[in-house]
């Protein structure tokens, strides 16, 4: 669904990232991991063409530039880390801003809004002023406007979550990560996912990248690629990795 080949950034004479190839599979959640200031926005960026680059973007085989900007929106959402906005808007109209490239009615999109809204545990929150609400809760509203954005697409849509879980309690955290993955599972979404919890990457991911120095150091299986050796080479910190009952990795 998505395949990136030769993708390079560079800032004046800094190279900030330099990326052979990476694939992601419809119904795939992939985690990208690495320690601060490895690359991975900058991986972002590249992909959704926010920052100068080189290299190839492909989505569904089709180089990201030659997309149409109503069928891009419909098959490219971006949850960035906060969104920041001064107008007083209600919080269920910056969901519906998730509307503008769909094609459906006024009553049914309201609908939409709504069940949208219940699933990233925000419908409590529609008729308030979004500039009000605390970090989480608009990162809840935010994730609602970009799944609308991306309900009415023709083909399996790409999902990109920048630490979508930085600003979330421990059960919205998990709740998030849940719902990625179920759009994963039973809608075949493609999802893209930044994380720092190593332990959130062992549970919710099908594979993970992990990007050092602007390169990609190793990709994988979560509980291939997460050794204690690998963390303490990469995170300078060796964990412990123990077993649950249930055989789910666990590291601390
Ligand atoms: N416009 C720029 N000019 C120069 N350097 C930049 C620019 N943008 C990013 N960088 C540098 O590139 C590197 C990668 O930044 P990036 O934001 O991609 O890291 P990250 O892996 O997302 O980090 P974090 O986990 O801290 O969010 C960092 O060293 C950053 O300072």
């Amino acid at each position: 669904m998505l395949h990136l080949s030769n993708l390079h950034v560079q800032v004046g004479t800094k190279s900030l990232l330099n990326l052979d190839n990476l694939e992601l599979k419809a119904g795939e959640v992939m985690g990208v991991l690495g320690p601060n200031g490895a690359g991975k926005s900058t991986l972002f960026k590249a992909i959704t063409g926010t920052i100068e680059n080189e290299g190839r973007v492909l989505l569904h085989g089709k180089p990201r530039q030659d997309w149409q900007h109503k069928a891009l929106a419909q098959h490219l959402g971006v949850l960035a880390q906060s969104s920041e906005l001064t107008f007083p808007f209600l919080a269920q109209e910056v969901v519906a801003l998730g509307l503008t490239p769909l094609t459906i009615g006024h009553k049914e999109g309201w609908q939409l809004i709504y069940n949208l809204m219940e699933h990233t545990d925000c419908r409590h929150l529609a008729e308030r002023s979004y500039p009000s609400l605390s970090g989480g809760e608009r990162q809840r509203v935010q994730l609602a406007r970009v799944l609308l954005q991306l309900s009415q697409a023709q083909s399996a849509p790409l999902l990109m979550l920048d630490e979508p879980t930085s600003a979330q309690d421990l059960g919205q955290q998990h709740g998030i990560l849940s719902l990625a993955r179920d759009l994963a599972k039973n809608r075949g979404y493609a999802v893209l996912v930044i994380l720092h919890d190593l332990n959130q990457a062992l549970q919710y991911c099908d594979h993970c990248c992990l990007i050092d120095n602007g390169e990609i150091a190793l990709q994988g299986e979560p509980e291939t690629i997460l050794t204690p050796e690998t963390i303490e080479r990469h995170w300078q910190y060796l964990p412990e990795k123990i077993h649950m009952s249930s055989g789910q990795p666990i590291l601390i």
